[in-house]
């Protein structure tokens, strides 16, 4: 018997942000392996033409729990769904929701953060930093809380390059920025967001290692640990390869380049890819969680979520694999055939964008507006190369994260708990993974059937035929240009045509003498 899977029986379990991506894997695998567990409360913000319970059919409703409904029959019936905004003050909870959290919790998952990299400082301070302060404050006042888990970023220090596992102090004191943010306006806000950050890449990382420094320094008597893991990825293993259902990171590059919109990217091949798949960072988190509550460290410790320094794998072999899943797997009406390249500087950039992105985007609208339709390619393309370009810090350089607490807590697990709540990545298939993630994407992200395989094939055929004839009307067309303006273009034609006709003459010679 797994000890961390009888440790969460019983328990009462609340966990912010469980209708994201990572959330819901955390939910399952709660669900999966613990099913005797007594109750998960979840804080759900209301949503538009939604009631509470129809969120949580329809996370339920998702693939993902299939196996947890043959385990855990009842599941409907322990989930506990808490109306709540963490944008709000108190996250606007009832009086009664908050008196029956303080007195039953034993632990806290806290995932919920806004993860946009384009968000406003003001909405990532509120959402990243203040709502972790009242979430502490809230923990603090659980009798029976055991353990307090939070989920970080390891890129909360990505200004670094050695990331070790401890808390970096931040230059501006958080409590400060989180009173600033409450009198100055919009305006003033976005003037002095650059100089905030600093050398953060935006306000995602920015917030995150605020919500840190939050965390050490309102943690109080609490048992509490901080989880940071890398790339988020599709799941690897559990409860079954290839899950994702968010467009996030690299799950939207590879939705862009299978449908042939994105050809080109600036990335430095031989830059570590530090993903990790979503099953690999929920059992990490379940294990610290266990960890913490039984152990009781003296201090906070941070655990590293990273694949680099155990099982490396760089973004020119990741890309290639992509690539060659495509041929096997492609996507249904893509718009132009799937072949991305790398590019390592800002001039060749600017050209395949131009070139390879903006153009057919341009012509493609032209051919809508002719046809009586809507033009919208060019929209989407500035949409796609905006993303791209926040991507683009990520894919261009390398970290290392030290991973002594992930390590030395693997060490701390039975046999069987390391085989229930495997998070040791030494053990991942790359080449294995990117396919199930490819897969994935395509069945649970893009919804497409694996019947259509062979029309999809059928279509980048024609796609690539369509692209020679462009090619080759395209030449002929500029070649015709030149040879009525340039005389130098004119002997060049005049030599090729009569170097042709000599030799043809010569070979036919030839050919009627063996006669
Ligand atoms: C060859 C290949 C190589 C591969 C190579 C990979 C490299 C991959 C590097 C990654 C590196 C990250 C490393 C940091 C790791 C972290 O710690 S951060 C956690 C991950 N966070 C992110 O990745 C956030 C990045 N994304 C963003 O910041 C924002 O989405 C962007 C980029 C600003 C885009 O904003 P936007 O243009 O306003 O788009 P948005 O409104 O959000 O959504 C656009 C459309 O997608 C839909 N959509 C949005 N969210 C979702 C969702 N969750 N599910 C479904 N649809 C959605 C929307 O409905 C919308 O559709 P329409 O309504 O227009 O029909
Ligand atoms: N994905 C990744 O690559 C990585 C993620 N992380 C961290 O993991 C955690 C989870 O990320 P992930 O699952 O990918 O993110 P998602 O964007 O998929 O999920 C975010 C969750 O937070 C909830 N949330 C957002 N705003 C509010 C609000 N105002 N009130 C209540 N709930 C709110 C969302 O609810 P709703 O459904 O209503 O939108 C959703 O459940 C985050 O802390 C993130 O920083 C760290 C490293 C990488």
């Amino acid at each position: 018997m797994s000890t961390i899977a009888a440790f969460y029986g019983g328990k009462s379990i609340l966990i912010t942000g469980a209708t994201g991506f990572l959330g819901k894997v955390l939910m399952e695998k709660l669900f999966r392996t613990s099913p005797d567990l007594k109750v998960i409360y979840i804080l759900v913000r209301p949503k538009e033409g939604q009631t509470l319970q129809q969120r949580v059919f329809q996370v339920l409703d998702s693939k993902l729990f299939e196996k947890v409904k043959e385990v855990c029959p009842n599941v409907h019936e322990k989930i506990r769904a808490i109306s709540a905004d963490l944008n709000q003050n108190d996250f606007a909870i009832s009086k009664e929701d908050v008196q029956e959290l303080l007195s039953h919790t034993n632990i806290i998952f806290h995932c919920a953060a806004t993860v946009r990299f384009d968000d406003h400082l003001r909405h990532a301070v509120q959402l990243n930093v203040t709502a972790t302060q009242q979430l502490l404050l809230m923990a603090s006042q659980m009798p029976k809380l055991e353990a307090f888990i939070h989920i970080s970023t390891a890129f909360s220090n990505c200004n670094l390059k050695h990331i070790d596992e401890v808390i970096y102090p931040c230059p501006v004191e958080p409590k400060k920025i989180i009173d600033s943010m409450e009198w100055l306006d919009d305006a003033i806000i976005d003037e002095i967001t650059p100089k905030l950050i600093g050398d953060q890449p935006n306000t995602y990382t920015y917030t995150k290692a605020l919500g840190e420094v939050v965390v050490q320094q309102e943690g109080g008597d609490l048992n509490i640990a901080i989880v940071r893991p890398s790339i988020v990825g599709a799941t690897w293993q559990e409860p079954f390869p290839g899950w994702v259902d968010n467009i996030n990171g690299p799950s939207g590059l590879i939705i862009a380049a299978g449908k042939g919109f994105l050809r080109s990217i600036r990335a430095t091949p031989m830059a570590v890819a530090d993903l990790i798949p979503a099953d690999t960072v929920v059992n990490l988190t379940l294990a610290v969680g266990w960890y913490t509550a039984v152990h009781r460290p003296k201090s906070t410790l941070v655990y590293h979520c990273t694949s680099g320094n155990l099982n490396p794998c760089n973004w020119g072999k990741m890309g290639f694999q992509v690539l060659a899943t495509f041929e096997k797997i492609p996507f249904e009406r893509a718009f132009r055939r799937p072949n991305a390249d790398f590019t390592t500087n800002n001039i060749s950039t600017h050209y395949w964008n131009a070139v390879s992105h903006r153009a057919p985007a341009i012509i493609y609208d032209f051919y809508l507006r002719l046809t009586g339709r809507k033009p919208r390619m060019t929209k989407l393309m500035n949409r796609l190369l905006r993303t791209v370009s926040l991507l683009e810090y990520f894919i261009n350089r390398s970290w290392e994260w030290s991973t002594h607490n992930t390590e030395m807590l693997m060490s701390e697990l039975s046999p069987e708990d390391q085989r229930v709540f495997n998070f040791d990545v030494r053990q991942l298939n790359w080449l294995e993974y990117i396919e199930n993630y490819v897969l994935g994407v395509k069945k649970y992200l893009l919804k497409e059937d694996m019947a259509g395989i062979p029309e999809a094939k059928q279509h980048l055929k024609r796609l690539r035929n369509i692209h020679y004839l462009f090619n080759t009307a395209l030449f002929l067309i500029v070649w015709r240009l030149l040879i009525a303006r340039s005389q130098v273009a004119r002997n060049v034609w005049f030599f090729i045509v009569s170097f042709c006709y000599k030799f043809l003459s010569y070979f036919r010679a030839s050919s009627t003498l063996k006669v």
